[in-house]
């Protein structure tokens, strides 16, 4: 009986590998090269399914190619290991697209109807819809009124935090806490102060729904939870879209507006509206939580940040109140921007999708076939020697401070918001609002886990965000700065004053 469970054992790992060699007999000596799994078939998927993207890390550090290929079955990912090739595959997304993942995403994100799914198979129409996004968040009047709604927000949130008993130490969860300071002051910008997700039972849901979004992909939410949590934030929107309030910021009109002239049925505008929060939410709020966890937990730095604020960015006194200046926060305090920016380049594990469409050639010499998928993984090129120096894999808060440090960085090195000219319309929305956070917490606040040890959590390296949330929450104490209590107030600034990304 052994013997033959051994014997069929070997039969099978010999059928396997003579199937993968078969298969990549058929490869065109132009397609990049192969990068052999240690399981034949299926170790790719394995190392995908237990290590989402930052397996790409673990593949792009076993070859030199800037372009490799990872089989599955009978498919096969291209990976882009290289920054360099990184605009000439932008420069192809008629052939490499990302279209067919968006209207993929009509059903499984979503849960619309077919007529949605066939209108979203229309390039035109996305283009449009991407258009109208680009151009509402561009700055300008409509992006400065959205910046005052969410500011405004921001501020309520942190005196909530902070306006308890002076003698006592609040404890707050950091993620719990980034999460709901990011849903209420986004959701003001963007929807208008009466959002979707005023009640705090939507906000909840939302962030059950996010956790099986991976599951929602392949149809195997077998309980319906991460289903019930979608239908309740659905819900809200469809309450909230019965008359589009008139301080909801032009982004959500024009999404509106071409969702309906494309055809879209009106049941389906509010579940395609409230998949726009994994845009709006799901990426702002680790990468705030990380970057006050960055800040936090050097002292030094955030002694001279706390200086950087003070000197560049507030004014008055406890007894008439002091106020931020945004515009001197943007433009004036590069050391703030730079712990954000490190935060960014190192916490970044994003891997853009494309599908290739047709049989693409890249640099006149690298063969994509058509029906095959390609990945740009951000970290092997954020953590690249030849790109950051000998010190890439460490965090060092004054990377970005010094222009001298990243004069040989192109846009096409620094990822967090894509590669141009694909770059997130809403990075300057985005960036004004994490900057304010985390200056209005170092002046005002003493942050500390509970024990007084930073030991980063571990990361939940399945979630399809861009950058990782930690697998469990940290526990904060949280302690008002007497010498800066008092009432504040920010000095909004114009959108066209515009932070300087690396990213442009
Ligand atoms: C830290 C927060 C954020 C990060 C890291 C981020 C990152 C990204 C990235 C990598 C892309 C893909 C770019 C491409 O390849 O085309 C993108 C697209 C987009 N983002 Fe963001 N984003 C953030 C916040 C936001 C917010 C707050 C909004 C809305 C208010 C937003 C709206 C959009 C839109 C509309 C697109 C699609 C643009 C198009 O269709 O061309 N993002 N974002």
């Amino acid at each position: 009986m052994i013997h033959e469970a051994t014997y069929a054992l070997a039969g099978l790992i010999f059928a396997l590998y003579a199937v993968d060699f078969a298969l990549s007999c058929l490869d065109d000596s132009r397609e990049p090269p192969r990068l052999r799994p240690k399981i034949p078939l299926i170790g790719h998927l394995l190392g995908l399914i237990t290590n989402g993207t930052t397996y790409y890390s673990v593949t792009s550090k076993s070859t030199d190619a800037e372009l490799y290929t990872l089989g599955i079955f009978n498919y096969k990912i291209y990976v882009s290991n290289s920054n360099r090739l990184m605009p000439l595959i932008q420069k192809a997304s008629k052939s490499l697209s990302f279209k067919p993942f968006m209207q993929t995403a009509t059903k499984t994100h979503s849960g619309a109807s077919d007529e949605t799914y066939h209108i979203f198979g229309n390039s035109d129409m996305l283009d449009s819809y991407s258009h109208a996004m680009k151009t509402s968040l561009a700055p300008g009047p409509h992006l400065d009124e959205q910046n005052l709604r969410m500011g405004k927000r921001v501020m309520a949130d942190i005196d909530a935090l902070l306006n308890h008993s002076q003698s006592e130490t609040q404890r707050v969860k950091l993620l719990e806490w980034a999460r709901h300071a990011i849903v209420q002051a986004s959701s003001c910008g963007v929807y208008g102060e009466h959002h979707p997700f005023v009640r705090s039972e939507v906000e909840r849901a939302y962030w059950t729904w996010q956790d099986y979004i991976g599951l929602h992909l392949v149809g195997l939410d077998v309980t319906g939870t991460g289903y019930a949590a979608r239908e309740k934030v659905v819900d809200a929107y469809r309450q909230y879209m019965k008359r589009l309030p008139g301080d909801a910021a032009l982004l959500v009109k024009e999404r509106v507006r071409v969702l309906r002239e494309a055809g879209v049925p009106e049941q389906d505008i509010a579940p395609m509206e409230s998949s726009f929060g994994v845009a709006v939410f799901s990426n702002t709020s680790p990468t705030l939580f990380w970057a006050i966890w960055e800040l936090f937990s050097r002292p030094d730095v955030l002694h001279e940040v706390r200086e950087e604020v003070r000197l560049q960015a507030v004014t008055g006194s406890a007894k008439e109140g002091f106020e931020l200046d945004v515009a001197a926060l943007k433009l004036r305090c590069p050391l703030l921007l730079s712990v954000f920016q490190e935060t960014q380049r190192m916490r970044h594990v994003h891997a853009n999708i494309r599908k290739v469409l047709y049989d693409t050639v890249i640099d006149g010499k690298f063969l994509l076939k058509a029906g095959n998928f390609l990945q740009l993984p951000a970290a092997p090129i954020h953590s690249s020697e030849h790109i950051w120096g000998a010190s890439a894999s460490v965090f060092d808060p004054y990377r970005f401070a010094d222009t001298k440090n990243t004069a040989s960085v192109t846009g096409s090195a620094f990822l967090p918001w894509g590669a141009p000219p694909h770059l997130c319309p809403a990075r300057q929305f985005a960036s004004t609002e994490i900057l304010i956070i985390i200056a209005l917490l170092a002046m005002r606040a003493d942050l500390q886990p509970i024990g007084g040890i930073w030991k980063s959590p571990p990361l939940k390296t399945a979630d399809m965000v861009t950058v990782l949330n930690p697998t469990r929450d940290v526990e904060m104490d949280v302690n008002v700065r007497k010498q800066w209590e008092g009432e504040w107030r920010l000095r909004m600034s114009e959108s066209t004053s515009r932070i300087s990304l690396a990213s442009g």
